[in-house]
């Protein structure tokens, strides 16, 4: 099979060859149904704690556009549904090529024009891949938010501004040393969705805590068109990384809000 991506010959329909757990029982994204979701007040709040980075690189891997600071940054997630500490890895979107599609996950079948994630990994691991080969739903802690457009967003105009660098696959720069990360995030990490899920991309590891923030992000129409320019493995637009929702099975998904 060519390389997996989100054309026809190469999507989501076409993954479960090479990673069979496609077809699991844990599979992410999901359809977040809100008559179906059940308040947890033992959910605690989020801290999310990032640190400068000093050699940062914003990079195009072919079927996403991801930041990603050089190991053992001591950016680390605490709190909410989880029982230890994760250690930030990296950051990346999901698109579409319109304003009616784009984000991975969906809020009673909706779409939002794209879904940033923040992952981490479980800090008990020695590394991130032993995090994501661990076993069960501890292994990363992946943060999504939704971004819908509306007023620029001053936090993502660095990486947004970097977009026209890493327009081809398998591009990268190096981020300005005074990027601030923490600025990314609402002022506190209150009102998500959480479930037990998968990688949304291969090998679709069945090994994520998934906090989905109900809030979305505001980006402007012109950070949303920075997105659109970039191209994929394929030479086409990279607009449409993002799939579909996989079957809730017999999960629970718990909210922070009532
Ligand atoms: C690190 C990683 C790999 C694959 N997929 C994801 S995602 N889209 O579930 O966050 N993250
Ligand atoms: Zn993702």
């Amino acid at each position: 099979m060519a390389p997996w991506g989100y054309e026809k010959d190469n999507g989501p329909a076409h993954w479960h060859k090479d990673c069979p757990i496609a077809n699991g029982k844990n599979q992410s994204p999901i359809d977040l149904i809100n008559g179906e979701v059940k308040y947890d007040s033992g959910l605690k709040p989020l801290t999310a704690k990032y640190v400068p980075f000093s050699d940062a690189k914003f990079l195009n891997n072919g079927h996403s556009v991801q930041f990603q600071p050089s190991a053992g940054n001591g950016s680390e997630l605490t709190g909410g549904p989880l029982a230890v500490k994760y250690n930030f890895e990296q950051f990346h979107f999901h698109w579409g090529n319109n304003d009616t599609e784009g984000s991975e996950h969906r809020v009673d079948g909706k779409m939002y024009p794209a879904e940033l994630h923040f992952v981490h990994w479980n800090s008990t691991n020695p590394s991130f891949k032993d995090a994501v080969g661990s076993g069960g739903p501890n292994g990363l802690a992946v943060l999504g938010f939704f971004l819908k457009v509306g007023a620029e967003n001053a936090a993502l105009k660095p990486i947004t501004d970097l977009i026209p660098k890493v327009k081809d696959a398998g591009t990268s720069v190096t981020v300005p040393s005074n990027f601030d990360m923490q600025a990314i995030l609402p002022a506190t990490l209150t009102d998500y969705y959480t479930y037990d899920g998968s990688l949304t991309t291969p090998p679709l590891a069945e090994c994520v805590k998934w906090i989905v923030f109900k809030q979305p992000l505001e980006v402007s129409a012109a950070q949303m068109e920075a997105f659109r320019s970039v191209i994929n493995r394929d030479g086409k637009p990279m607009g449409g990384n993002y799939r579909p929702p996989c079957p809730l099975h017999d999960r629970a998904v718990k909210t922070s809000f009532k």
